[in-house]
């Protein structure tokens, strides 16, 4: 690329980044996805006219609120209907590169189509309707089962934003189940997802394309998340070790409560994240997923994030604050909003190569978990550990 061009490319470039036009995109896209509108043109005018009043001054409503009403109440209506003449076309694949060996594959595919699941249920942001459309499920369980849900799903990263009285609600809605050793609790590419699942007791592995991943859920691990969140088939096979008491939860309190969670988390990290140099690799639905798997953690002054020689299970990425990296006690480096470390522990078998302290008076990082962190950073593992090597002076065996 001449000169001349790579400066219009950056001017371009510069603009979409100055006027916010990537993450509105990627917003208008992600709210599409989740409610499949019958009109899209309308309904990105009204989500404009909704979102950005002061922008819109002066544009008219396309439709008024009666009309907007029956047109939604037809959408709806059509997604019953259509339930039964599709049943067998529920997922339409996109268009976008297949190939099986690839990392960004491992990402769930956003299908073009709703999955008819016979009711409409509205996840936009902030518009939950929660009592209206969903029937309460509630199963009876004890107290001791109703305390470790409640903790389990409070401390999970899908629930991180959620209310008490949310978490509540999902906790009654837990069904359990029980497995024995070796079987299927989820098979790859089943088209039909009911539940989100949570380990009881036992364990359980994960298998891609028959090929044993190296990751076994114990008690208190979530899995089965990504077929409801997505709309994809399920991404992986998940086989009991041994006999399993299992905890699962129905789809539809899944998509209302949980869903409508991640959305306010999407809408709250998807400009930061678009902002951040490494992941300007990753394509908008490829960040859409790593903000769902985020959680985020703050840290007070002079506290230890990382300790050096530790084993390490998280890679950090920081919102805000400055960090100070120390090796064998001797100052390294800073980092600030936007930089990322721990990601030596989780590429390698090393144990953490260097101390991380918070250097400001409050440290704000998002967090990504081994267990999740090849699923959803994998497309920039090379990118990682390419820059990885950037610092292999001080590296330790
Ligand atoms: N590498 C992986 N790729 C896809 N799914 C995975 C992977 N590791 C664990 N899983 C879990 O396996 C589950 C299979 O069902 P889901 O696709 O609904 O959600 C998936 C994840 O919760």
């Amino acid at each position: 690329m001449s000169a001349a061009e790579s400066a219009v490319q950056k001017e371009l470039q510069d603009y979409l980044a100055e006027k916010g036009v990537n993450s509105l995109f990627v917003k208008i896209v992600e709210h599409l996805l989740m409610e499949k509108p019958e009109n899209p043109v309308s309904f990105m005018v009204e989500y404009l006219l909704d979102n950005f009043p002061d922008e819109t001054t002066g544009f008219c409503k396309v439709a008024d609120k009666a009309s907007k009403a029956s047109t939604n109440a037809a959408a709806s209506s059509g997604a019953t209907e259509n339930a039964e003449t599709e049943e067998k076309e529920y997922y339409e694949e996109t268009d976008e590169d297949d190939d099986d060996d690839d990392y960004v594959d491992e990402l769930p595919q956003v299908p073009a189509k709703q999955r008819p699941t016979g009711r409409r249920v509205s996840v936009s942001a902030g518009v939950l309707d929660m009592n209206a459309e969903v029937k309460e499920v509630k199963f009876d369980k004890c107290d001791e089962d109703k305390e470790t849900l409640t903790k389990i799903m409070s401390e999970s990263v899908l629930c991180s934003h959620l209310e008490p009285a949310e978490v509540s609600r999902i906790v009654d809605a837990f069904e359990k189940v029980t497995f024995d050793a070796d079987t299927e609790i989820i098979s790859q590419g089943d088209l039909e997802a009911e539940h989100y699942y949570v380990l009881g007791k036992g364990s359980a592995a994960v298998y891609k394309d028959e090929v044993k991943l190296d990751l076994v859920y114990g008690a208190g691990d979530g899995f089965g998340e990504l077929a409801l969140m997505y709309n994809a088939p399920r991404a992986a096979t998940v086989k009991s070790l041994e006999a399993c008491e299992v905890w699962r939860l129905d789809q539809m309190t899944f998509k209302v409560i949980v869903m409508g969670s991640a959305i306010k988390k999407r809408e709250r990290y998807t400009a930061f994240l678009e902002k951040v140099p490494i992941l300007s690799e990753m394509a908008p639905n490829e960040r859409l997923v790593l903000a769902d798997a985020l959680r985020p953690r703050t840290f007070d002054k002079n506290m230890v994030i990382v300790n050096e020689g530790d084993n390490g299970d998280e890679f950090y990425i920081i919102e805000s604050g400055t960090v100070r990296v120390e090796k064998g006690g001797k100052f390294i480096s800073n980092l600030k909003e936007g930089d990322y470390f721990g990601e030596i522990a989780l590429l390698t078998s090393k144990k953490r190569q260097a101390t991380v302290i918070a250097e400001s008076d409050s440290v704000k990082v998002l967090t990504v978990h081994r267990k999740v962190f090849q699923r959803v950073l994998g497309p920039l593992s090379e990118i990682l550990s390419r820059n990885m090597e950037a610092y292999s002076n001080y590296l330790i065996a």
